[in-house]
């Protein structure tokens, strides 16, 4: 059963007190929303999630294992493993090449017939197979998305956070990321998706938390939280251009 425990989670960057402690918890396969408005502390919370960067003060417990002080690819073996707003690929490697890196780098114990197999099965799924050897660079930006996204699949993690995954994404493609996520879920993982396109969100998510100003404002049904005052004022009062909940 998957349980991430976040307690008073607090960051500071100098003077800037972007994390002012946050605590939730996912507990089994759901599929939660993460929104607030541009400089709210997700990303920054994502960075603390997977390693990559350390809190202030706060724990994060992936099951028993407490991962808030692992390196980002201890992170990944305890389970939990996200893509990023700029999306990052091997870009001298074949597409096929790039579904190797992550489970070579866990220590893959399968064959490598085996590992073939499984990274031809997760390109087809995604739609990318016909490209599997060109070099990621020569991909779109779509296309990387989805190359990312087929590099998690690889590692198959409890808990998969994806950032900003439909922005500037071309329609065709967001079915499949679309197709991806419900997959992922159905196969009993949590997934956390970053977004600032609303429709989206509230389509997708069984479950939505809403930070501000690196508080957590709201956590609870989409409908609910779409009627918060607390939400909407924080919306109302975000940069013009900010999309708020519809
Ligand atoms: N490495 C850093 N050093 C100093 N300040 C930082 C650093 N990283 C983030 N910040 C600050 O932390 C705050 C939160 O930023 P963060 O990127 O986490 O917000 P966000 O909710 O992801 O925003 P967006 O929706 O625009 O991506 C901002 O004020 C930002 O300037």
């Amino acid at each position: 059963m998957i349980h991430l425990k976040v307690t008073n989670l607090q960051k500071r960057f100098g003077g800037n007190h972007v994390l002012k402690g946050v605590n939730f918890e996912i507990n089994g396969p759901e599929l939660i929303g993460l929104i607030g408005p541009n400089g709210a502390g997700k990303t920054t919370m994502t960075n603390i999630l997977d390693g990559a960067i350390k809190p202030t003060s706060g724990t994060v417990y992936l099951g028993e294992k407490r991962i808030d002080q692992l390196q980002p690819f201890e992170v990944a073996r305890a389970g939990l493993g996200r893509t990023f707003q700029v999306t990052r690929s091997f870009r001298r490697m074949t597409v096929l090449e790039n579904l190797y890196v992550p489970a070579l780098a866990m220590g893959n114990t399968h064959g490598q017939a085996e590992l073939r197999d499984k990274a031809m099965g997760v390109l087809e799924f995604l739609t990318i197979d016909h490209l599997r050897n060109e070099y990621a660079q020569a991909l779109s930006g779509g296309q990387q998305k989805l190359l990312e996204l087929g590099r998690l699949l690889m590692l198959n993690p409890d808990v998969i956070i994806l950032d900003e995954p439909f922005a500037g994404v071309h329609p065709r493609l967001m079915e499949v990321i679309y197709a991806y996520i419900q997959r992922v879920n159905d196969e009993g993982k949590a997934i956390i998706i970053i977004s600032h396109q609303m429709d989206s969100i509230f389509s997708l998510s069984q479950r939505l938390l809403v930070l501000n100003f690196g508080d957590l404002i709201a956590d609870g049904p989409p409908e609910d939280v779409k009627n918060d005052p607390a939400v909407i004022e924080a919306y109302l009062g975000a940069e013009e251009g900010e999309e708020a909940p519809a």
